[in-house]
């Protein structure tokens, strides 16, 4: 018989208030060994109060929090079994890099020997064997976050906790590292839940995302599903960079399909939609741009041009909408233009217009 593995951290409508103001609302998800949760959502969601929940440095309100099996809720943060990475990376500016990562195992009584061989291994996964025995103020913010990495990956807990790790590095530095704590996840398969604001880091380093707004959970799911198929328009405009195009359209249905329109712009899709306001989205690298005959009944006519280097942008509008067109780099379209659009069946998204929710196109 085939063992099933139980989650190594599991909450269940779990609420956080501060006073009267409640700021997490009904909270509930699990990860399994391995897996590698990240937290996102803009500043003031939530993010760094679930993750502080999860470490024992706030007190849930209600609802339950285990890890492992056991029930967290009177259970210090010492005694739980995780390591914590921040975003300050709170070296001991006196230490050297070797005794600011075997301090927590020293003060634990933990015999010299066994503190050598942790301190060994971990220096050759985070390849800071040459900085041991230099001082904090003597290395870089990437070096400095390796360090920090290293305090947590000495223990060997049931749970690492990463806030924000990267925020206070360079553009280039975080994409390094960012491909580093990847690449520690998959030898040392630790289990993460790892909080940011950064949408790719999200969805290069996640198994799971859990995106948030406001306190309430908006999706949980893989990195694929989180993009390909957002729960909302909340969802599916923050994911995405740029972000999905959402324009309001009336619906009205016609044979076993409906017609979108947007003022004198229109497009036929197979899906038998409700009929009346609908939110349409499709993202900016969806569009396929052609000479001919595009899915829209009118073409779009280009306000803007955008160069990135790699990529152009074509911005137009969509009725009152203006919506962005990912263009190959070297297109050779200027403001005037007119644009014939097509968009592929599986790259139309439809949301409710009223709730925002995704509405599953029945076809
Ligand atoms: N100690 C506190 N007392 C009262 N309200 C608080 C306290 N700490 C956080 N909040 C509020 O709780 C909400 C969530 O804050 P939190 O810091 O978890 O957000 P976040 O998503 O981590 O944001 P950021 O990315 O800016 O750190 C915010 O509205 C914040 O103002």
């Amino acid at each position: 018989m085939k063992a099933t593995t139980s989650p190594v951290l599991s909450l269940e409508n779990l609420k956080k208030s501060y006073g009267d103001v409640e700021v997490l609302h009904d909270i509930s998800l699990s990860m399994l060994p391995g897996d590698f949760l990240v937290l996102l959502g803009p500043s003031g969601c939530g993010k760094s109060t679930l993750l502080n929940c999860i470490a024992g440095l706030e007190e849930i309100t209600s609802g339950s929090l285990r890890i492992g099996e056991a029930d967290m809720t009177d259970v210090p943060p010492r005694d739980r079994d995780i390591a914590m990475v921040f975003q300050s990376y709170a070296l001991y500016p006196t230490m050297t890099v070797a005794e600011n990562i075997t301090f927590g195992m020293k003060v634990r009584g933990i015999s010299k020997a066994e503190q050598a061989e942790a301190l060994a291994r971990v220096a050759a996964v985070l390849q800071i064997e040459p900085l041991l025995a230099r001082k904090p103020s003597e290395l870089s913010g990437g070096q400095r976050q390796r360090v920090a990495m290293g305090r947590a990956l000495v223990r060997d807990p049931k749970l690492f906790l990463f806030d924000e790790p990267l925020s206070n590095l360079d553009a280039k530095l975080r994409v390094e590292m960012r491909a580093e704590i990847r690449r520690l996840h998959e030898t040392v398969n630790a289990s993460v839940v790892y909080v940011t604001h950064d949408q790719i880091e999200a969805m290069t380093l996640a198994t799971r995302i859990c995106v948030m707004n406001e306190g309430y959970v908006q999706q949980f799911g893989t990195p694929d599903e989180i993009y390909f198929t957002p729960a909302n328009t909340f969802v599916a405009r923050f994911m995405g960079n740029p972000p999905m195009n959402i324009a309001a359209a009336t619906c009205r249905r016609e044979g076993a399909g409906s017609v979108l329109s947007f003022g004198d712009q229109e497009i036929r899709v197979a899906a038998a939609l409700p009929e009346g306001a609908v939110e349409f989205g499709f993202r900016p690298e969806d569009a396929e741009v052609s000479q001919g005959a595009g899915s829209f009944s009118a073409p779009f006519t280009v306000e803007r041009i955008e160069r990135t280097g790699g990529d152009t942008f074509a911005e137009a509008k969509l009725g009152e909408t203006t919506v962005t067109i990912r263009l190959p780099a070297r297109a050779r379209v200027a403001a005037g233009d007119a644009l014939s659009v097509s968009l592929p069946a599986h790259a139309l998204h439809f949301f409710d217009a009223a709730t925002g929710r995704r509405i599953e196109a029945g076809a």
